[in-house]
């Protein structure tokens, strides 16, 4: 979305802009609709039916007269399992053929089948909410592993289910046991907010690096949540701490946070409190275990959290640098389970990938002629940094093209609105820089544009599958097109291996860097057997299974008592 005040760059005159609405019209696409952002903060309060920031979203509200499962509630079950964002492409089992490999200290027998897993009969109800037929091969692994009662790494492709594969076991295990562990919290329906405010003591924390990804993680617990007393609640920064602040005081057991807000509420003692936690979940690991963050995660996982052996610990990323699984060990017990869906930080063959040689100069006619080449569809464009995607947004919208964008120096406001407009379709283009899009669920994307590739420097081959990654979820396909030239030459060689271990063409002018066989400096076939350093007596376990979710059902796994 452009401003509705700014000058047009590139100087369309008037009369080449309403030709270039014409032909976005006749090609299909939605007008652009303009984005007034010096009055976006005023319109805060004025957004209509939807909820003004994603933290105040509805919660099943729980109160103590229920038993043991509560009513349900037609309104809110409309808004978690049916709204129109939700992802309801199903699972294509077919692009799911990976070898898992499991490392620990006994053999995880793999869930084939939901009803097999052993969940609380609520959560199996809330799968089936969610429509979630057949469970993907992290969550196969990971569910059983959980609910035995180990610290899991797992590690699997982007849009491979990795949030419901720690949520549903760890959600589960609490259900049954909430009213003994849970602090206690007043009764919703006579909340009075000067009396009866509580700290917030969650037993659940799940960090992440995003104030979206927050919001989505949050999204998956509230639907998993349903129908129990476990209470989320989501923290973020760039939204008034009030409103989440507010949240907190009527009791939080599930709370998903970004650290900087997390950290500030932490220091506030009256308000929160990570004593109770059985359970931390880290999930983009990899770049939460860098140097930018360590700071505030030495202050999360240390600070006043539980110490006990009870406390889980559980890892999750699609991609993860040898490096940062050294430095996940120092947070695990000695008897964790590794899982590894495909090699570590590998894609799938659902992405159909092209490499184009596009100068920088004339890398936006060629976005423009590539817009034009396909039919409309969800589109997410990535640059490098914050004021390209300003450009760029600018550029598409006067060409008629119904883009917005969303960055870092971006308000939260902004950022809220322009995701949004991506995801209802007003503005199915999106323009934006890595770092905010890590993890965004969003269905439907056909196309991920690399109009800038991800430099080394800045996240190189891990940027990038996680970029395109962005498309192509849950087995499903779609297109990744990547601008290259001499400045991309950095990330050629390991751009070669990804495409050739994927099954896609490399380009000619690519082919300099094909090696005679594709090795990874990182490949961690030579990798320590997780679980096997300092735990006596364990037995590394690996496992090499084609999973193929027509393969008769796995040995059902009984929920360990734990505490
Ligand atoms: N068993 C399942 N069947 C169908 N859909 C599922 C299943 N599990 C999860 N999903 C859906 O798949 C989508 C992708 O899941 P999720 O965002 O957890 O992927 P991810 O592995 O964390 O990806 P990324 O690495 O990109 O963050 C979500 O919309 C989720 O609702």
């Amino acid at each position: 979305m452009a401003t509705e005040s700014v000058p047009t760059v590139g100087a369309l005159e008037s009369d080449n802009k309403v030709a270039a609405l014409e032909r976005a019209k006749q090609h299909g696409w939605a007008e652009p609709i303009p984005y007034n952002y010096s009055t976006a903060e005023q319109s805060i309060g004025n957004a209509g039916p939807e909820p003004v920031w994603l933290s105040d979203s509805a919660k099943y509200e729980w109160t103590d007269e229920f038993g043991d499962v509560g009513p349900a509630n037609a309104s809110l079950e409309a808004e978690l399992y049916h709204g129109e964002f939700i992802m309801k492409e199903g699972i294509n089992v077919q692009a799911y053929k990976f070898d898992v490999d499991v490392n620990g200290p006994q053999k995880i027998h793999p869930v084939r089948d939901f009803d097999d897993a052993g969940l609380h009969p609520v959560m199996r109800e809330n799968v089936r909410l969610c429509q979630y037929n057949t469970p993907t091969p992290i969550q196969c692994y990971c569910i059983p592993a959980v609910l035995q009662g180990y610290d899991v790494v797992g590690c699997a492709q982007t849009g491979s289910g990795k949030t419901a594969a720690y949520l549903i076991p760890i959600l589960s295990k609490l259900m049954g046991k909430a009213r003994q562990l849970a602090a206690p919290r007043p009764n919703p329906t006579t909340y009075n907010p000067l009396t009866d405010r509580v700290r917030a003591e969650p037993l659940v924390l799940i960090v992440c690096p995003t104030r979206e990804l927050a919001c989505q993680i949050f999204d998956e617990a509230r639907r998993l949540c349903y129908r129990t007393m476990l209470r989320p609640c989501v923290a973020y920064g760039g939204a008034p701490s009030k409103n989440q602040r507010e949240e907190l005081e009527k009791g939080c057991d599930v709370l998903v946070a970004t650290p900087g807000r997390l950290c500030d509420f932490m220091k506030q003692n009256k308000l929160l409190s990570l004593a109770r936690l059985k359970f931390t979940v880290i999930d983009e690991a990899d770049e939460m275990l860098q140097d930018d963050w360590e700071e505030n995660m030495s202050l999360i996982l240390g600070g006043d959290s539980n110490e006990d052996a009870d406390h889980m610990y559980l890892l999750f990323s699609a991609t993860f640098p040898k490096q940062a699984r050294e430095l996940a060990k120092n947070y695990m017990s000695d008897e964790y389970v590794r899982i590894k869906v495909g090699r570590v930080g590998s894609t799938h063959t659902n992405i159909k990938q092209n490499v184009v040689f596009v100068e920088d100069a004339a890398k936006k006619q060629a976005l423009h002629d590539l817009v034009y080449s396909m039919p409309p569809g969800r589109t997410l464009i990535f640059v490098n940094n914050k004021r390209e995607a300003d450009l760029l947004d600018d550029y598409l919208y006067n060409m008629g093209l119904p883009s917005t964008s969303i960055h870092s120096d971006r308000t939260q406001r902004e950022r809220e609105d322009a995701l949004r407009a991506f995801k209802i379709g007003t503005a199915p283009i999106l323009v934006a820089t890595g770092v905010t899009a890590r993890g965004l669920d969003v269905s439907h994307v056909k196309h991920v544009i690399n109009y800038d590739l991800p430099s080394s420097t800045h996240g190189g081959i891990h940027e990038y599958i996680h970029r395109i990654g962005r498309t192509a979820r849950i087995g499903h396909e779609g297109i990744a097109t990547s601008f290259y030239n001499s400045r991309n030459e950095d990330i050629g060689p390991d751009l070669v291996k990804i495409l050739i271990e994927s099954k896609q063409e490399v380009p000619d002018f690519l082919q300099e860097y094909v090696p005679e066989t594709v090795t990874w400096e990182e490949d961690d076939s030579e990798e320590e057997n997780a679980g096997s350093d300092g735990g006596a007596g364990t037995t590394p376990v690996a496992e090499e299974t084609g999973f193929n979710a027509d393969e008769p059902a796995g040995e059902a796994t009984e929920p360990s008592g734990g505490w």
